[in-house]
């Protein structure tokens, strides 16, 4: 296998979100959960998206397993890097955004990359360095309150500079509307000045296809789903990938009991939930009673398992930021994260154990969390249930699953993801 494009997700949801985004562009993506076995059978493919759970652990570590990553795509001739990111920049000052980026620039010899979280289609663009999410700046969005990464800056080029070896530069929108060739020139510019990095500004989707012609001249860049549209369409344009039907047939239905479980706190989430409410069962995990040592996993396990037979159900231990404060003052932020990720990793595998073939998980640490819990080494992709959430289907075994982003996703999500997953 020859790979035109390898990809290093961030997380799990961000790699089936850009998995989904090459797919529609015409690539044959498979996502890989970690760095694959050598022994793993995966299809020809023209893109491989390797999901790491690496966007919220010491830098040391993220570095070392995006390095394994990249031995592993290179070995396989990929023509480029992309470390996916979030679209929403999640990191803090201690990275892992720029010593990730840093080290995989270095490791290909190159001077600087162009990185860039812009992806429209989700109201994310970038403009004079500054991210909005929608209609405001990033440190106005509900980021500012993520439980494990808020984002209080909207400078892009400030906050990947608190996090780089090399400075880090910008490419502006009016230099991006001269084309490709314009990005490149500045990009040298920018490298001869001694900078390592580039926030590239995008509004528009045509804004991607010309920064992901001006990426794909280098070896790495670093950025979102819609950066992975650019480079798509430029592998496309250049004759390097002959584009591929959208949607491949995934096998027959599986049927069975289905659940959903949401770790995630942000606000498109809390709302799918409340809707879920008229649509299925709903139970809450009280995570004052987990962090206490209290068997909630295990209540909550047992409550699904007396109502699968009749339909679907949502275990959700996502709170308000009030709620979420609390919590973390009381029992610390990444103590409380990892408890409530094991538990929902305890139940999906309950749940599995069971019968469930069709699940659905909303949030990338907590999808990471189940996802390593179960087990599950790859997957194919399949149609999309919202911008950025395809349905997935296991490579080993007959299940379907949609790992969703904490924002993303129309009202109905839950009931729209089962819906695709017969
Ligand atoms: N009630 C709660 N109180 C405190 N922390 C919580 C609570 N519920 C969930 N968490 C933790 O918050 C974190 C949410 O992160 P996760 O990545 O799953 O969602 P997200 O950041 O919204 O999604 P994405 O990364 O896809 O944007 C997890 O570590 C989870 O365990
Ligand atoms: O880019 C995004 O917003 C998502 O794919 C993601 O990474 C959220 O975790």
């Amino acid at each position: 296998m020859t790979l035109a494009l390898g990809c290093i997700a961030d997380d799990y949801t961000g790699a089936s979100d850009l998995a989904n985004t090459l797919t529609k562009a015409g690539l044959r993506t498979v996502q890989t959960i970690g760095v694959p076995a050598d022994d793993l059978a995966l299809p020809e493919v023209d893109a491989v998206v390797v999901s790491l759970k690496s966007r919220s652990i010491p830098a040391g570590e993220a570095v070392a397993r995006s390095r394994e990553a990249a031995a592993w795509l290179n070995a396989r001739g990929a023509g480029h890097l992309l470390f996916k990111v979030c679209s929403t920049f999640d990191s803090t000052d201690a990275g892992n955004i720029g010593p990730v980026t840093d080290a995989l620039r270095e490791d290909a010899g190159e001077a600087i990359a162009l990185v860039t979280p812009a992806f429209p289609e989700t109201a994310r663009t970038v403009y004079l360095g500054h991210l909005f999410v929608g209609m405001v700046p990033l440190a106005e969005s509900p980021l500012k309150d993520h439980p494990l990464n808020p984002m209080r800056d909207s400078n892009l080029v400030r906050v990947l500079a608190r996090q780089s070896r090399a400075g880090v530069g910008l490419i502006d929108l009016a230099t991006v509307a001269q084309g490709a060739e314009a990005v490149g020139a500045r990009l040298d510019a920018l490298a001869r000045e001694g900078k390592g990095a580039a926030i590239a500004d995008a509004v528009l989707d045509r804004d991607l296809a010309v920064l992901g012609a001006a990426a794909l001249t280098r070896k790495v860049s670093t950025g979102a789903s819609g950066l992975g549209l650019g480079l798509a369409r430029a592998l496309v344009a250049a004759g390097r990938v002959a584009p591929a039907a959208a949607t491949a047939d995934l096998g027959p239905a599986i049927g069975g009991p289905a659940a959903c479980l949401a770790g995630s706190c942000s606000q498109a989430t809390l709302g799918q939930i409340a809707r879920a409410e008229a649509a299925m069962p709903v139970r809450r995990l009280d995570p004052a009673r987990l962090l206490a040592g209290e068997d909630e996993a295990g209540a909550a396990l047992a409550w699904a398992l007396e109502r699968i037979g009749d339909g679907p159900v949502l275990i959700a231990s996502s709170a308000g930021p009030e709620d979420v404060a609390a919590v973390q003052a009381r029992y610390g932020r990444d103590a409380a994260g990892h408890a409530i990720e094991a538990a929902m990793a305890r139940i999906a595998e309950g749940l599995v154990a069971h019968g469930v073939r069709r699940l659905v998980v909303a949030g990338g640490e907590t999808s990471g969390a189940v996802v390593d819990r179960l087990g599950l080494p790859a997957f194919r992709v399949g149609p999309e249930i919202a911008a950025g959430v395809p349905v997935l289907r296991t490579t080993d075994r007959d299940m379907w699953l949609a790992l969703k982003s904490g924002n993303f996703g129309g009202p109905d999500f839950f009931a729209d993801a089962l819906r695709l997953m017969p």
